[in-house]
């Protein structure tokens, strides 16, 4: 089940929409897929470096052009636009820039055209291979019998096919692995409740669904074995990851927890340190409704100060082992991660 393919426009499902509702939304131009990527209609650090990259490939298709100059500066101010749509998740970048550099080559529209349609689709397939392997490195850390905490969405739908943090999962269910989840809801745009509880649902896999307060209490009771989570950058001291995430590792290190990340490579920004990075703050509405969806449901008065990042950034120091599609990366971070990007 692809989150994001081409067929001539860029098509997506709505991630907006509860899943019973899911419908394909077409953008044909790239100030809708813009829109798109800034109301989560598709999200996940993955499948955003797929969607800048068929950014670029449907501004290369979006209209005619009477040079190839001209077509070029469109491609450069497309690439502007939908790197302005969202800060913190490294990849968009990496598949906006890979597509853009691709397309330039060409020396006539439709080369143009063809280079930057061949870079997304690539990119793509890339997502779904490495992930797999990601998926068989990191169920080896996966015991038979394991619960696994999980945050946010890292599967199918935050990338472009199997996930990350729950592709390890989906691999270690696949080996035979008797493996059962607790999906954090992820406030406050629930992609634990919405998204990760429904697709393990569809595989079948065990899950139960917790508010982000109750992650204490079930490490605590010794409901939790391993944390699993996903990222959107991770820099020379931190990783960034949906907002609630640093919570968990502090309360993993604090009960003995083994705490992972799994990411792919394109998620290394690994010249820049947290302080370098700037954290997404989103809308005040996306708090004081009980969702986004129903601003007809206000849970907090109307006029109430609001901060509402979107993501943070767990230090290195809590984190046990990052898995990647050339395998997994053990401490001392700044020693094996230029090891594995090298490779
Ligand atoms: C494999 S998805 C990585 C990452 O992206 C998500 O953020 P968002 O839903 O805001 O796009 C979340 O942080 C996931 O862990």
């Amino acid at each position: 089940m692809r989150t994001i393919f081409w067929d001539n426009c860029v098509k997506l499902i709505d991630q907006t929409k509860l899943p019973e509702k899911f419908e394909i939304l077409e953008c044909k131009r790239v100030e809708e897929l813009a829109e798109a990527i800034k109301k989560l209609a598709v999200r996940g650090a993955p499948a955003l470096e797929a969607a800048g990259a068929y950014g670029i490939a449907l501004a290369a298709h979006e209209r005619d052009f009477s040079s190839v100059d001209e077509m070029k500066e469109h491609l450069k101010k497309s690439a502007e636009l939908l790197a302005s749509t969202r800060p913190t998740a490294v990849n968009l970048f990496v598949g906006i820039e890979r597509a853009l550099n691709a397309a330039l080559k060409g020396e006539s529209v439709e080369e143009i055209r063809k280079l930057a349609l061949k870079e997304a689709e690539k990119i793509a397939e890339e997502d779904v291979e490495r992930n797999k392997l990601m998926g068989r490195f990191g169920a080896k850390l996966i015991e038979d019998g394991d619960t696994i905490l999980t945050i946010c969405n890292t599967g199918r739908l935050a990338t472009v096919d199997w996930g990350t943090a729950l592709g390890v999962i989906r691999s270690a269910v696949e080996e035979g692995k008797r493996v059962k989840v607790i999906a954090c809801e992820t406030r406050p745009l629930n992609q634990g409740s919405r998204l990760t509880a429904w697709e393990l649902m569809q595989d079948g896999i065990d899950v139960t669904l917790i508010a982000d307060s109750m992650a204490g209490i079930v490490m605590q009771r010794g409901m939790v074995d391993k944390v699993i989570v996903g990222a959107d950058r991770i820099v020379r001291d931190a990783v960034f990851n949906k907002i609630g995430t640093y919570t968990l590792a502090v309360l993993a290190k604090e009960h003995g927890i083994p705490f992972f990340v799994a990411a792919p490579l394109t998620t290394f920004d690994w010249e820049r340190e947290a302080k370098d990075v700037e954290i997404e703050e989103r809308s005040k509405e996306e708090l004081i409704y009980c969702h986004i969806t129903c601003k007809n449901r206000l849970i907090a008065p109307k006029d109430v100060e609001v901060f509402n990042p979107a993501f943070d950034a767990t230090p290195l120091k809590y984190v046990s082992a990052i898995i990647t599609e050339r395998g997994v990366v053990f401490p001392p971070y700044e020693e094996n991660v230029p090891k594995i990007l090298k490779k």
